[in-house]
């Protein structure tokens, strides 16, 4: 076994740069309904990291139910799909599956004397899960032979029966001394299942003779997950072996962590509902953002009801017309420098728990905006005012900022960046609509009482930090489980609804006396 080769193609005379990928290829017949054979192997080291190639063997009508047929094309086609592959692309590992027949176990098999590709992985494919051949009686030998050019086997049960020449193991112990016979006669290493064994664990093993005799056991353990979704396991861990092997230091990291992949796709197997039978594992499991939705559109969805709202509000249509009362305005200032307070801590959390320098040093740089602009409100606005502005934070304020600190609290980068999001969004959304209504109306800024307010939010400062912060959460959200996912969601709704009470606060309450005081010139920024 060697890393991904980057050796100069001798046949093309030109050297080959690193790989970025391990380019494998799978040897292995077809189904249609995609769990097993080559379109398992394809998704299995595309999920992996791989780059794929395949082979086709046989051309097999099956499906989660069984096998109907199987046809082996004439042994040239096999030669000259092996021969289109090999002529062109340097390969890092092979992964060989059904071979179906004598003739092409043999055809393979001198292909692999002549190749030599650095990793070859063989799974001995004789029965489907089903119970079907799918390797010809009289191939058996043929296969023993194929094996003893793979530097790893991944037998189950009756398999490695068959390969010894032993009726079947009973028992683990059994198994583990007929894949110990085997790994010492065939010299390959023998990554035997346990999966057809009885009992609630599904062992596995890694059998390597080494020299003067030494053999080294792994127990790969793991509970037994009560499925219908086991088609094709056996096809997805050597496929997995082979995709893995390339980029790990031996072949019981590989293994293990081959093992430890195929464990979550059986377990998520049953939820894609592919047939009626044994169906397949999900091997996109653990790539649960591909092909989702980009996260800000569906959120930005998700508060259609509440940006509506905030258009409507008599606050946020007064603020707009300019007719909203500057005693109101100072009120709404006022919570807004108490509410930037508890914001720039929660943005400082995002600093913090950012995964790149980039998005920490944006986070950073808002927090600290945050409270340049809550003291300019104080110095520049409220204080002038007199101390009868300064009232505690009101219940709107209070909930908002109790949402974002728990948030804060969950530690999860991508819930607390979905969190603070809106307090972004929403802004330039409205900012921008009140921009566009006073353009249309051809009101210049300079002459709305709250023009300074409305240029803030329609600033392309704030416009571009808004759209910053929506591609990190579109970022974070790319890597997070479905749950995390929901969970930022959530956050984002949430913090979007307290915007909406925030900015209806003052219009629901009865201006405190000490607010009732008229303000004259009324700006402020958020
Ligand atoms: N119900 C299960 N729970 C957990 N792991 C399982 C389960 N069934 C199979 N496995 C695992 O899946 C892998 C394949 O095992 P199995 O013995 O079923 O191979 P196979 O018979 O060659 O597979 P196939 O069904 O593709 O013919 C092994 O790692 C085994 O431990
Ligand atoms: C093509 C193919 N290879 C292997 C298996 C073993 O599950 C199968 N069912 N089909």
């Amino acid at each position: 076994m060697s890393a991904p080769t980057g050796r100069s193609d001798a046949r093309h005379g030109r050297p080959d740069a690193r790989p970025a990928r391990p380019r494998v290829l799978t040897i292995a017949g077809t189904d249609p309904t995609g769990g097993a054979g080559v379109a398992a192997d394809l998704k299995t080291f595309t999920a992996l990291g791989a780059y794929g190639m395949a082979v086709v063997t046989a051309v097999v009508a099956q499906n989660t139910h069984g096998v109907r047929s199987s046809h082996v094309p004439p042994l040239s086609v096999l030669r000259d799909q092996l021969a289109a592959v090999a002529d062109d692309v340097t390969i890092d590992a092979v992964k060989i599956g059904m071979v179906g027949t004598r003739e092409v176990a043999d055809e393979v098999a001198a292909w692999l004397d002549a190749e030599r590709p650095p990793l070859v992985v063989v799974d001995p494919v004789m029965v489907a899960t089903s119970g079907h051949r799918l390797l010809a009686p009289d191939a058996e030998d043929a296969v023993r032979r194929l094996v003893t050019h793979a530097d790893v086997v991944t037998p189950n049960l009756p398999e490695l029966a068959v390969l010894v020449g032993e009726p079947e193991a009973a028992t683990w112990p059994e198994a583990l001394a007929q894949a110990t016979s085997l790994a010492e006669h065939a010299r390959v290493a023998v990554l035997v299942k346990g999966g057809h064994l009885a009992g609630g664990r599904s062992p596995d093993a890694l059998v390597v003779a080494g020299p003067e005799g030494r053999v080294d056991v792994t127990e790969l353990d793991a509970p037994r997950i009560a499925t219908t979704a086991t088609h094709g396991t056996g096809c997805t861990l050597s496929a997995a072996v082979a995709a893995l092997a390339p980029r790990r230091p031996d072949l019981v990291e590989a293994a293990r962590d081959a093992k430890e992949w195929l464990h979550g796709a059986i377990a998520a197997g049953e939820a894609l509902r592919v047939g009626s039978g044994r169906g397949p594992v999900d091997h996109l499991h653990a790539a649960p953002g591909l092909g989702e939705r980009r996260f800000t559109a569906e959120a930005w969805d998700a508060i259609a009801d509440v940006r509506a709202a905030c258009d409507d509000l008599p606050f946020v249509r007064a603020l707009g017309d300019g007719s909203l009362d500057a005693d109101e305005f100072a009120a709404y200032v006022r919570q807004d420098a108490l509410y930037l307070a508890q914001y720039s801590t929660v943005l400082a959390r995002a600093a913090q728990l950012a995964p790149t320098l980039e998005e920490r040093a944006f986070f950073a740089r808002g927090a600290s905006s945050c409270l340049t602009i809550e003291a300019a409100l104080h110095e520049d606005w409220l204080a002038a005012h007199g101390p009868r502005l300064d009232v505690p934070p009101s219940p709107e304020t209070l909930a908002y900022t109790d949402a974002l600190h728990r948030a804060a609290a969950t530690g999860d980068y991508a819930v607390v960046v979905a969190a603070v999001l809106p307090c972004y969004s929403v802004y330039a959304d409205v900012g921008a609509r009140i921009a566009r209504r006073l353009g249309e109306c051809g009101t210049p800024e300079d002459a709305h009482p709250y023009g300074a307010w409305i240029a803030t939010y329609s600033d392309p400062v704030f416009l571009a930090a808004s759209d910053q912060a929506r591609a990190y959460a579109d970022r974070a959200a790319a890597y997070v489980s479905r749950a995390t996912r929901a969970r930022m969601l959530a956050a984002f709704v949430e913090a979007a609804r307290h915007e909406l009470a925030f900015f209806d606060q003052t219009s629901r309450r009865d201006l405190s006396a000490a607010t009732r005081e008229r303000v004259g010139s009324a700006s402020g920024q958020r």
